[in-house]
């Protein structure tokens, strides 16, 4: 599932001044990252890299700080905080508007019980602060609804992986877009989409809608900042809490072209905001949707399963969208919070299926939650998991550290993979440093590794890499390795 993995190392880090690294792009590989200028040995490239989304599976929800991820080998006496407890009535200023949140639950489809927590526990208040000013206070109501939709049952035996083989006879890109085209045709039905409020999701299915979920209530915020700055028309030099420097990044197709190198966007290693954090960089990322169906099959039914309960519980009303104008009254945005939940009065007119790339800003301007839960955007959202994520790995790595869950840090997923490489990670709480292991020459490619593959001969490296990232590796030392020469 997750791809590659943080580590700490406890090496100090230089931060040389200037941009350490662009990115180019090549036929076969991709955006991948090159050193600007010569590099000392632990030059910090990107600086804090923030995530983006992520998911701390379900077995070690209780175990784990949702906001430092600290774990202590299962014990959980350090952790003295739980959701929103312990905030009162009044909870941080909300990270995207600035405005004081008063706590709102405005849940679809049954109520959680008054047990049902929202999977969040924190080491002490500073964390639980930390979390809820970032991700805004709606998200806890969120999570606990989620968490409400929890099948309680003793979950059924998980699907066993149809063999490689013969499922890439079986599955192709139409028949996984037919079975997303019957979803959609599906919605259209404002009663089936009732009846999606009261689906029960799998600890699995609920671990990856808490993940969607996130990632689109980021983009959520993003939206309402934007739609704020439009509103108030600031002065141009402001720059918003979530922007980056990274300008227009190619995208993971078009970027390409058959006459190699093109790109070069200078990153920089910032500290104090959190680079590359928007929807546009994340939908960017390369999609594993069909190797990773194509690999496991049944991960097709828990994916629209999850779109579905999201869709049934924060989506819009499910009036088809041509039959329908859209809405002319929208209410304001709200002075105490950014979300406009299901069951306000904007909740009428149909889902409009955006571009998962793009801005979807409602026709009257208020951004609304709903209108961002479309089978485009999970869809991205499900795709990039696979290839493009860190698993969150119990920390100081040994033989037997636990993977929490998983984490996409969007800037970081342009670091192509090498046998053997020159750029190590640092997992920071819940953010990962990326430090040179050598000096490094100007303009060579930056790259780390995907898994433990350094000490495996070339035949093992490449099936590790194809089985479990989905590519067949082409850095430097497995071209010199290849058995079969210069065919590659
Ligand atoms: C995490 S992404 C890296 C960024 C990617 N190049 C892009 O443009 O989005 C992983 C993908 O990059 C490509 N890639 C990374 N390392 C590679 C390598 N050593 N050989 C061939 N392709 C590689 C593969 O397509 C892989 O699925």
């Amino acid at each position: 599932m997750s791809v590659h993995d943080a580590t700490t190392a406890s090496a100090s880090s230089t931060t040389p001044p200037g941009p350490l690294l662009h990115i180019r792009t090549d036929p076969y590989a991709g955006r991948k990252y090159h050193a600007t200028s010569p590099l000392p040995e632990n030059a910090d490239l990107l600086g804090s890299c923030a995530p983006f989304s992520y998911t701390i599976w379900k077995r070690f929800r209780n175990e784990v700080c949702a906001e430092c991820w600290r774990y202590d080998r299962g014990r959980r006496s350090f952790l003295t905080r739980r959701d929103d407890e312990g905030l009162g009535e009044h909870v941080p200023p909300d990270a995207s508007t600035g405005t004081q949140n008063v706590r709102q639950n405005a849940p679809r489809g049954p109520k959680p019980t008054s047990t049902t927590g929202a999977g969040l526990w924190f080491c002490d208040a500073a964390c639980q602060r930390s979390w809820i000013a970032r991700e805004g206070a709606d998200a806890v109501g969120l999570l606990r609804q989620l968490e409400g939709a929890r099948r309680k049952a003793r979950p059924k035996p998980q699907p066993q992986p149809v063999p490689r083989g013969d499922a890439e006879r079986e599955l192709t890109q139409e028949a996984v877009d037919r079975v997303w085209d019957a979803v959609r045709e599906r919605e259209r039905s404002p009663k089936e989409v009732r009846k999606w409020r009261d689906i029960q999701l799998d600890d699995y299915e609920t671990d990856m809608a808490r993940y969607v979920l996130l990632a689109f209530l980021r983009y959520h915020r993003e939206r309402c900042e934007r739609h704020a700055d439009e509103v108030q028309s600031p002065p141009l030099t402001g720059r918003p809490p979530y922007s980056c420097t990274l300008g227009r990044l190619p995208s993971y197709q078009s970027g390409v072209r058959p006459d190699g190198l093109l790109d070069t966007n200078p990153i920089e290693a910032k500290e104090g905001y959190e680079q590359g954090s928007e929807w546009s960089t994340f939908a960017s990322l390369q999609s594993n949707e069909l190797s990773l169906l194509r690999a496991c099959p049944e991960i097709l039914e828990h994916q629209t399963r999850v779109y579905q309960l999201l869709r049934g519980r924060f989506g819009r009303s499910s009036v088809a969208a041509d039959s329908v104008p859209a809405p002319s009254r929208r209410p304001p945005l709200s002075a105490s919070s950014p979300l406009k939940l299901p069951g306000s009065t904007a909740d009428v007119g149909g889902p409009r299926e955006k571009p998962a790339g793009g801005d979807s800003a409602t026709e009257n301007g208020t951004p609304e939650l709903g209108d961002i839960i479309t089978v485009a955007g999970v869809r991205t959202a499900l795709g990039i998991d696979p290839g493009n994520s860190f698993g969150v790995w119990e920390v100081p790595l040994m033989d037997e550290s636990e993977c929490l869950g998983f984490a996409v840090y969007p800037i970081a997923s342009f670091f192509n993979h090498h046998c053997s490489p020159n750029v190590r990670k640092e997992r920071e709480g819940r953010t990962l440093r990326f430090l040179t292991t050598r000096t490094v020459e100007e303009g060579e490619e930056l790259c780390i590794s995907y898994g433990h593959v350094e000490g495996m001969d070339w035949a093992t490296r490449q099936q590790e890499l194809l089985e479990g990232w989905y590519f067949s590796c082409r850095c430097s030392r497995c071209k010199s390795e290849d058995p079969r020469g210069a065919q590659t």
